[in-house]
């Protein structure tokens, strides 16, 4: 990747200032009718971090991308972009922070009648830049996103993948402070969207570009983001690292969204599931950081007298952090064991819950 590329992006730094936030939501409202849409958002984006916001259909992710951007005004609340409060600007003023973030969609929105580098020196014709300037920045921006053959084809002739390079390469062309992705691999089969975003940690990393990633999928948020915030009726319900959300998740609805990604039990023990004693007691034990480093099981069996058997799970990572799931049975009708089992698992951060009872579970 060229240096040039790198030294523009981050020009709006004034030399020995500290890094600002690139966006600041402040207690940010919005209505329509009786749906509150936003109901008090207040969030940062920081210079060269990945932030993903992910909510279900209706949470309010499109209002707060159009608050953004400046298409929707808030009731209330402000909207800081590197610095500036925008929600009150007018249209003129607008444009040229506007072309402070570069946005990629589920769509691609690409201009069928205009060949690749056309498409993305687009934003660069509407800021008046000369012909030769433009090819040459999208030359530059095709290697980068490695479709260099392609500049002179038209969309119609890419996969999908390939016409999101074309759009990434395009939100990049004005050199933005921040790349707005709104749901841009929702529309790509999973190999597709693992190179996409690929792509865009790698656009991160090497250019230290700040990118906000709007989605409805977990596994786009535990593949690339670094902090993620739950939205859900217009309110942030959570918060924080991915590792540790995905970890230690507070709310229902973050439970809900890792629920397809979690570990879960196995539908056949599931289905024998009972919720009354008698048979073996089934847990389910979550652990991360610290507590899955260590070696949690064969210390619970030097510990706590008495069997366990490990009946499914282990140990992912997620942003470099141990992340797991275990599940235990603990057989037999001995409460006082199970208590110590808990007990012992619960001394090690590890978080416990009871799930049912199996007969011979293994
Ligand atoms: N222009 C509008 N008029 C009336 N209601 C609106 C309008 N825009 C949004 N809403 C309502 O505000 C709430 C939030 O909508 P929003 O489109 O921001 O959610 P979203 O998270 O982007 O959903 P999706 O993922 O389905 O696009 C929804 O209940 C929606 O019906």
């Amino acid at each position: 990747m060229n240096q040039h590329f790198i030294e523009t992006t981050e020009a709006m730094d004034r030399p020995g200032a500290p890094p600002q936030d690139v966006v600041r939501l402040v207690d940010l409202k919005r209505r329509f009718g009786a749906t509150a849409a936003l109901d008090g958002i207040s969030l940062t984006v920081r210079k060269g971090e990945i932030l993903g916001i992910i909510g279900r259909s209706g949470a309010g992710k499109s209002t707060l991308i159009r608050c953004l951007n400046g298409l929707e005004r808030p009731d209330s609340g402000q909207v800081f972009i590197e610095g500036r409060e925008i929600s009150r600007l007018g249209e003129r003023d607008l444009q040229p922070l506007r072309r402070r973030i570069g946005m990629i969609f589920q769509h691609f929105n690409l201009l069928s009648a205009k060949t690749v580098e056309d498409n993305v020196a687009l934003p660069l014709k509407i800021e008046g830049r000369s012909k030769a300037e433009r090819l040459a920045r999208a030359a530059e921006l095709l290697d980068l996103v490695g479709l260099s053959e392609k500049a002179k084809a038209y969309p119609a002739s890419l996969s999908g993948g390939q016409k999101q390079r074309v759009g990434i390469a395009r939100a990049l062309a004005a050199r933005p402070a921040l790349l707005l992705s709104d749901e841009a691999t929702s529309a790509l089969d999973p190999e597709t969207t693992r190179s996409i975003l690929a792509l865009l940690r790698d656009i991160n990393r090497q250019l230290g570009l700040t990118i906000l990633l709007i989605t409805h999928e977990m596994e786009v948020i535990r593949s690339i983001a670094d902090r993620v915030a739950v939205i859900d009726a217009g309110r942030i319900v959570e918060e924080g690292p991915v590792w540790s959300v995905f970890a230690n998740p507070q709310s229902d609805i973050t439970r809900s969204l890792l629920g397809a990604i979690r570990p879960q039990l196995p539908a056949e023990l599931a289905a024998r599931l009972l919720q009354s004693a008698g048979a073996d007691t089934i847990l389910r034990v979550d652990v991360a950081g610290d507590a899955a480093r260590g070696p949690l099981l064969s210390d619970l069996a030097a510990t706590v007298p008495g069997p366990f058997r490990l009946v499914h799970g282990g140990i992912d990572h997620v942003q470099q952090q141990p992340v797991g799931t275990l599940f235990l049975s603990v057989p037999g009708n001995d409460a006082g064991h199970l208590a110590e089992v808990i007990t012992f698992l619960k001394s090690r951060q590890a978080r416990v819950e009871v799930l049912g009872h199996v007969a011979d579970p293994v």
